[in-house]
């Protein structure tokens, strides 16, 4: 594409650089390290740097061209400069344009909420894939093509920045799919990194405070959220998240966009279950839907799972999968790592469940559908991150896991650079104002896990809350590897007496 033609793009003009003439620019980076002959470079100015900064390093890699919302003073740039009102909109722009506008060719699900986007959006993949969609997947644990195979964009976020985003698209659209699942976090919304994306359908999962460090308040957080189900020509809202449902119907069907609604706690919508049976090893129900009704089995464990199940049905029923390939496609489903993952045990072993709940909500919720199916006591290990995460959840955390726990080991989860002890000073204190003293703090995960596995019995569940899939534990300024599936299946070990040194 030529510059002049970005430049027509943004609705800006170019600075010219001092060679003349136009270039031709074939990608575009907002990360100087990233470029690649060819690429324009966008400036942001973040919390840390600006990215102006990194303007030479830029061109050394190549780029013809830099966007940024103005040079600083008295600076030069030694190639043309397009001079934007802001910044991550043109970013998203660019890239958007650059990339050829993927998204038109495909039929796209975005799935946002605090809880369960994951989830849903591998349940939702799964479903295309069954009614034999070629689709891929944009999403927390990666990304996917028709092929199946899990990569890894170059950063690690839910939803990365909007050039990664395209490119994951656009090789969606070379790879011959017809349908992608877009996990769309609140952080992207709010910054632009998807507002390339064309959507067909929003699927809704919940909102609770989460990420107030980032938006500010509940409020904020809403409104960011709520930018996907207004762009959406669709919306699968769930109408037992209240009161946000109140004020997300109106916004979805304004501009003569559609909704349906699900429930999973039995309330009037379109999409309802019923007859929910908890097993030790997957949940059955009774699904209605507008088009009928049909017994359903999901392999998971976890209440909300039902919820997650319903929202990803209506989504891809709105893409036009009949109800009994849903159903059909529900029942092997193959559950998704880190999230109510059962470990594989021998007789004579507590159960052992990884879960990535970290939110007091979350983290009630998941401890709820365990005790179901408990035979004997609930265990629980958790820690609260700190850093810049929010440190107002850490007292809630210690109340919740305390009360529904009967018992409870307070450990460490990416604490950075906060004082581990100043944390599980938090957690203790929201247990004791509880009025609880069912816990024991044990700052070294790893000894944390295999204490409450050794002291559980047969009988017992303990839960592994808080880390999940993740692959790194941030101790201090350092970043250790970290598997917490493994950490289990060593402390079952230890506990029948096998040497795991
Ligand atoms: C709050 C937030 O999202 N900040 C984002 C912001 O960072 P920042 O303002 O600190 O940027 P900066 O480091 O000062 O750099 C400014 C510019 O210089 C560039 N730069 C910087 C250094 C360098 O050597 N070279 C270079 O080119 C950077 O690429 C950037 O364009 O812009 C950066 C560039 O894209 C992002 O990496 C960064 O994400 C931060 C690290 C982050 O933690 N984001 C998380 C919280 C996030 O997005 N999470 C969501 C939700 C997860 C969930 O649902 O749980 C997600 O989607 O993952
Ligand atoms: N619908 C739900 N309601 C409440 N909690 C849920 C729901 N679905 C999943 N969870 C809990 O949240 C944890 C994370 O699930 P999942 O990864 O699907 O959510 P997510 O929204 O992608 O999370 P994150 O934004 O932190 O990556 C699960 O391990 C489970 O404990």
């Amino acid at each position: 594409m030529q510059l002049s033609d970005l430049a027509a793009t943004l609705g800006v003009r170019v600075v010219p650089g001092p060679e003349a003439g136009d270039v031709d620019v074939t990608g575009v980076s907002h990360q100087a390290d990233w470029i690649r002959p060819g690429d324009a470079f966008v400036a942001i100015r973040g919390a840390r740097f600006d990215g102006h900064t990194f303007i030479d390093r830029a061109v050394r890699g190549g780029a013809v061209a830099v966007i940024g919302e103005g040079l600083p003073d008295g600076a030069t740039c030694p190639v043309p400069y397009l001079r934007v009102e802001a910044v991550r909109p043109a970013l998203a722009d660019a890239a958007t344009a650059l990339a050829g506008r993927p998204s038109d060719a495909l039929r796209v699900i975005g799935v946002t909420g605090t809880d369960g986007k994951t989830t849903t959006s591998c349940l939702a993949l799964h479903l295309l894939r069954e009614a034999g969609r070629a689709s891929g997947l944009l999403s927390t644990i990666g990304y996917q093509l028709p092929d199946g195979v899990l990569r890894q964009p170059p950063s690690h976020f839910t939803t990365p920045e909007a050039p990664q985003v395209q490119q994951i698209l656009r090789d969606l659209v070379e790879a011959g799919a017809s349908d992608a699942v877009v996990e769309s976090s609140s952080h992207a919304l709010a910054l632009d990194r998807v507002r390339g994306v064309d959507y067909d359908v929003a699927v809704w999962t919940n909102l609770t405070g989460e990420h107030l460090d980032f938006h500010g308040t509940m409020e904020q957080y809403f409104a960011d959220k709520a930018r996907l189900v207004q762009r959406a020509r669709h919306s699968v809202l769930n109408v037992d998240d209240r009161p946000w449902v109140e004020q997300l119907l109106p916004m979805a069907t304004a501009d003569g966009h559609g909704a349906t609604t699900y429930s999973a706690e039995g309330s009037a919508a379109d999409w309802r279950a019923t007859d929910v049976v908890e097993g030790a090893e997957a949940i059955t129900f009774t699904v209605h839907a507008p088009q009928g009704e049909a017994p359903a089995r999901l392999p998971m464990i976890g209440r909300f799972n039902v919820a997650n199940a319903l929202a990803a049905m209506a989504g891809v029923a709105a893409t036009g999968v009949p109800l009994d390939e849903l159903v059909a496609g529900l029942a092997t489903f193959a559950g998704v790592a880190g999230r109510m993952e059962m470990v594989e045990h021998t007789d004579g072993d507590p159960r052992v469940i990884v879960d990535f709940a970290h939110t007091p909500p979350s983290l009630e919720k998941a401890l709820e559908t365990v005790r179901v199916t408990t035979r004997g006591r609930l265990w629980v290990v958790l820690g609260s991150a700190g850093g810049p995460r929010d440190p107002s959840k850490r007292a809630p955390l210690g109340r919740v896991a305390t009360q529904l726990a009967d018992h409870v080991v307070l450990t460490e989860e990416d604490h950075r650079t906060t004082p581990l002890q100043e944390i599980l000073e938090e957690m203790e204190r929201g247990a004791r104002e509880a009025g609880r003293e069912n816990y024991v703090s044990i700052g070294d995960r790893t000894e944390a896990i295999r204490y409450a596995v050794r002291e559980a019995a047969p009988d017992d569940t303990v839960l592994l809350a808080g880390k999940g899939p993740e692959e790194t534990m941030e101790r201090g300024t350092e970043l250790v590897p970290w598997d917490e599936v493994g950490e289990a299946r060593r402390a079952l070990a230890a506990r029948r007496g096998e040497d795991v040194s």
